[in-house]
């Protein structure tokens, strides 16, 4: 059997980005998913988006639901303060696996903890396992018909604190309908869309920030 593309994306990453280097990892897979193969990355569009809110935001303790080959983690990870820490939820093992290793390769495996398993079961158990009050950010890009669910879950865990923000992809492509209502008409929460593009194509899509008022 042939590798898969999550492998040749960090293939990709191992033969043009210097290791270390945060920067030259984003710019190889946008590089590669551009031009090679399209892979579901936030991409360099969206993911100037994400920078900004980051470093608007400065969080402590990030939360990230959906790693896939840990891009966005670099993206998160590169713009902690030290001490700052993100944890990052994968489903699917060989995923996890190869984000481990791009982590790696930027040199961020001390700030990034990727933790396996369906988030219905790992919320409910981040207290208690990571030792943390709340998190001052969460980047959703999981399954979209997750992020309801899971943002009334992080509500019910006491793992949102006033002021939190909460930053959802593909609110328009793939699509998170439900997730649009929920936020945009919950007294709780104060919403703003950023319009952008779908990863490296024309497609719309956008990135929904929600305020946690507490
Ligand atoms: O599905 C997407 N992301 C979720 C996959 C991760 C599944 C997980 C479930 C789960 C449960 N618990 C814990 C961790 C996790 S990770 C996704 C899809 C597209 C897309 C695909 C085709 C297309 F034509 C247009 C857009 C674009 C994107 O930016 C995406 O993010
Ligand atoms: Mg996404």
């Amino acid at each position: 059997t042939g590798s898969s593309r999550p492998q040749r994306m960090l293939k990709a990453v191992q033969k043009n980005a210097t290791k270390g280097d945060p920067q030259s990892v984003i710019s190889a897979i946008d590089y590669y998913c551009r031009h090679k193969e399209w892979a579901m990355n936030v991409g360099d569009e969206k993911g100037l988006i994400l920078d900004s809110v980051l470093t608007e935001v400065n969080p402590s303790m990030a939360l990230e639901l959906g790693t896939y080959c840990g891009y966005s983690s670099v993206r998160i990870a590169r713009l902690l303060s030290p001490n700052s820490k993100l944890i990052t939820v994968e489903f699917n093992p060989a995923f996890a696996a190869i984000a481990r290793q791009i982590i790696a390769y930027a040199g961020l495996q001390d700030k990034v903890t990727i933790v396996e398993g369906p988030s219905a079961d790992l919320i409910p158990k981040m207290k208690e396992r990571f030792g943390l009050k709340s998190f001052d950010f969460v980047f959703l890009d999981h399954w979209k018909d997750r992020y309801v669910p899971d943002t009334k879950l992080l509500e019910e865990c006491g793992l949102l604190k006033k002021g939190t923000v909460l930053l959802a992809d593909n609110v328009i492509c793939p699509g998170a309908p439900e997730y649009l209502k929920y936020v945009r008409n919950n007294p709780r929460y104060e919403s703003r869309y950023y319009k952008s593009y779908l990863e490296y194509t024309k497609a719309e899509d956008g990135l929904e920030k929600s305020v946690f008022l507490g």
